[in-house]
Formats: structure tokens, C-alpha cells, sequence
């Protein structure tokens, strides 16, 4: 039987069946990923293969192909990852201009990371009821800015609604990571997608309060069925998941090389095929295309100023390996 791993609790994996039917799963023997030192082999968004047993409960015994993973380096050196979801087909980034004002560094690299990990994302402005007329000018100006780089933007307020007819579909048959500072409205926003969502958390705290602090558990939401959860072929998917993992800030960039940050700024990736070198860091460079794209407003300098901070990181571990 197969099925789509909803929830990892510990040892315990919950596992949906193409059937509908949810199974409370464990892994068979110690079957290893191939490259990948973890300590989860199996993570939520993973479709895997099951056993049943008598008990109900099932092995889980071979795991598909991941399209891609994210995972958190041990902070301990230990060489251990633990991968926080699979098979992931966008990310929905919650930002705020005020109320907390999310900084356009942190909006790039975010964007930097999904574009390295090939995660499309969706931009959610949100608290658009609270804003004044000035906020909402700066706000506009962020969708444009955005909306013009290929990212599509949406306006909204999880507070009183607005917008969420426009978010929804975007999010049907999806498996959507969910990220965002602190305060942007991340709670709330689920709750307003699904009904009762917060009371479920709740819960599952509760049933698990001792080992909450050492375990990372990580659970997908599933959406409410709408009326349009069959694709134009004709070929029925899931409702769509929503992955809140906590502690996610962002797509790791550690991996990065400085050589190919530039094509993780979609646009002044475009720009940079007029550079005069190909291996040019946009910096000091003669005839230099992007700089000149940057002079014109072509490219818009916060763009620029988190490019360069970004590749200030990179350069500055460079240092710290050399030495
Ligand atoms: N006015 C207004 N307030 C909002 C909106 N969305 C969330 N809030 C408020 O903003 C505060 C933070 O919202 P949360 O949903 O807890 O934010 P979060 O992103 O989950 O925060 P963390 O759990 O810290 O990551 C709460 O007081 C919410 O009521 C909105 O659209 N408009
Ligand atoms: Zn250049």
C-alpha cells in the first residue's frame, strides 16, 4: 500500500493512504538513504510504502524519490542533518511592510534559497487592514518590485479575510511550505485557511508535552476539499497541505558558491549575460551590466544591497575556512 507521510511524531510516522485512510507507521528494520546522514530517514511530504500489521499499524518499508528536501544541519558537528520535509511544490512567504516590518534582505534571501532549491514562492503581504495610506503606497511598490521579478504577490489580511479568495486556489493539490518572521501572521493565517487548525496544535502539545522540546516534529495541514481539487486532465490530487515547521527561517544558503549567487537574483541573473566577464562578481568589475542595470533603475538597489550582503557571507566564510 502507499501512502503520503502527514506527521512525525518520534519514532511514530503518520501516513495517509491513497485511499484516504491514516496509519500510525514505523519504520522496518534501519533502512538508510542513500547520501544522506540523517536522523530521520523518513519525513513528512515523503510517499512511502507500507505494511500493514494486525494491530493496525503498518512498516513503512521502501520510500519514492524525493524532488527535493529541506534539512537542518545539527548544530552539534556531528555531521547528522535532520531533513524537515519532502517533496515540497512551493513556498507561501508571509511579509509584512509594518507590524512587524519585514526587511527586503530578509524577503532575498529567502527568494535566493528557494530559487537554489528550485521552490517556486508566493508572496503574502499581509495585515493589509491595519496599513496607512503611506504603508500601502510602499506596499504597492513592493508587489511591483516583486510581481516584476516573477513572483507572484498577494495582498491579504488573515485578521479580517481579505484577499483569501485570491490565495486559495493558488494553494489547492499543493504542498506548501508556509514561512515568515516571527509576528507576520503565520497562526493566524492558517486558522483562517483551516478551521479548527489551532486546536488540533494544541492537542497534539499536549499528548506529546514531554518530549516536545527535544523531538522536532514536524506536520502537514491538510486543506479543506474545495470544489476544484480535480486537475483539468481529469486526474483527482489531494486537497493541498500546508507545512508549518517551526524554526524554519529560511532555505539553507550555506551550500552556495559565490559564482552562482547571481542566478539566484532571477533578474540580475538576465542583466549579467551583457557582462564584459563571465565570471564577474559585479562589484569593480569593468563594463560590468548589471551595475549599470542598478544606475538606470533597471534593477532596484535593495535588490543589489542584499545581493552584495549575501555575497559578503560567502566571501567572509571563505576567509574563515582559509584560516
Ligand atoms: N491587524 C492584523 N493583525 C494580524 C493579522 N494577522 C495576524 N495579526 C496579528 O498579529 C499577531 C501575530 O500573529 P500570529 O499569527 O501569531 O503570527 P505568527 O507569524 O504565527 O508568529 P510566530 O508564531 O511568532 O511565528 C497577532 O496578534 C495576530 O492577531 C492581520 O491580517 N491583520
Ligand atoms: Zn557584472
Amino acid at each position: 500500500m502507499k501512502g503520503l507521510v502527514i506527521k512525525n511524531t518520534g519514532s511514530w510516522y503518520t501516513v495517509k493512504t491513497d485511499d484516504g485512510t491514516v496509519i500510525e507507521s514505523k519504520i522496518k528494520g534501519n533502512f538508510r538513504l542513500k547520501g544522506i546522514r540523517s536522523t530521520n530517514p523518513v519525513a513528512v511530504g515523503d510517499y512511502v510504502q507500507l505494511i500493514t500489521n494486525q494491530e493496525g499499524t503498518a512498516f513503512i518499508s521502501a520510500i519514492d524519490d524525493r524532488r527535493n528536501y529541506i534539512i537542518r544541519k545539527s548544530p552539534n558537528l556531528s555531521k547528522q542533518s535532520h531533513i524537515l520535509a519532502a517533496n515540497i511544490d512551493q513556498a507561501l512567504l508571509v511579509v509584512t511592510v509594518n507590524y512587524p516590518q519585514t526587511s527586503t534582505t530578509f524577503i532575498d534571501r529567502f527568494l535566493a534559497g528557494a530559487e537554489a532549491y528550485r521552490v517556486p514562492v508566493v508572496l503574502a503581504f499581509n495585515k493589509c487592514d491595519i496599513l496607512s495610506e503611506e504603508e500601502l503606497h510602499y506596499e504597492r511598490m513592493m508587489m511591483t518590485l516583486y510581481g516584476h521579478i516573477g513572483y507572484q504577490c498577494i495582498k491579504l489580511s488573515a485578521a479580517t479575510g481579505e484577499g483569501i479568495d485570491r490565495l486559495l486556489p493558488l494553494l489547492v493539490g499543493k504542498v506548501t511550505l508556509l514561512s515568515g518572521n516571527s509576528g507576520v501572521g503565520k497562526s493566524t493565517l492558517i486558522n483562517r485557511l483551516i478551521p479548527g487548525a489551532s486546536l488540533r496544535t494544541a492537542e497534539i502539545s499536549d499528548a506529546h508535552n514531554t518530549g516536545m522540546h527535544t523531538t522536532t516534529f514536524s506536520e502537514m495541514l491538510e486543506l479543506p476539499a474545495g470544489g476544484d481539487t480535480v486537475t483539468e486532465e481529469g486526474e483527482s490530487r489531494h486537497p493541498g497541505y500546508l507545512i508549518d515547521t517551526p524554526g524554519i527561517k529560511g532555505f539553507g544558503t550555506f551550500d552556495i558558491e559565490p559564482e552562482e549567487l547571481t542566478s539566484y537574483f532571477k533578474e540580475i541573473f538576465e542583466f549579467s549575460k551583457d557582462c564584459k566577464f563571465s565570471n564577474c562578481t559585479h562589484t569593480h568589475e569593468p563594463g560590468c551590466a548589471v551595475r549599470k542595470a542598478v544606475e538606470e533603475h533597471y534593477i532596484s538597489e535593495s535588490r543589489y544591497q542584499s545581493y552584495l550582503s549575501m555575497l559578503d557571507d560567502k566571501e567572509e566564510n571563505k576567509y574563515r575556512e582559509a584560516f
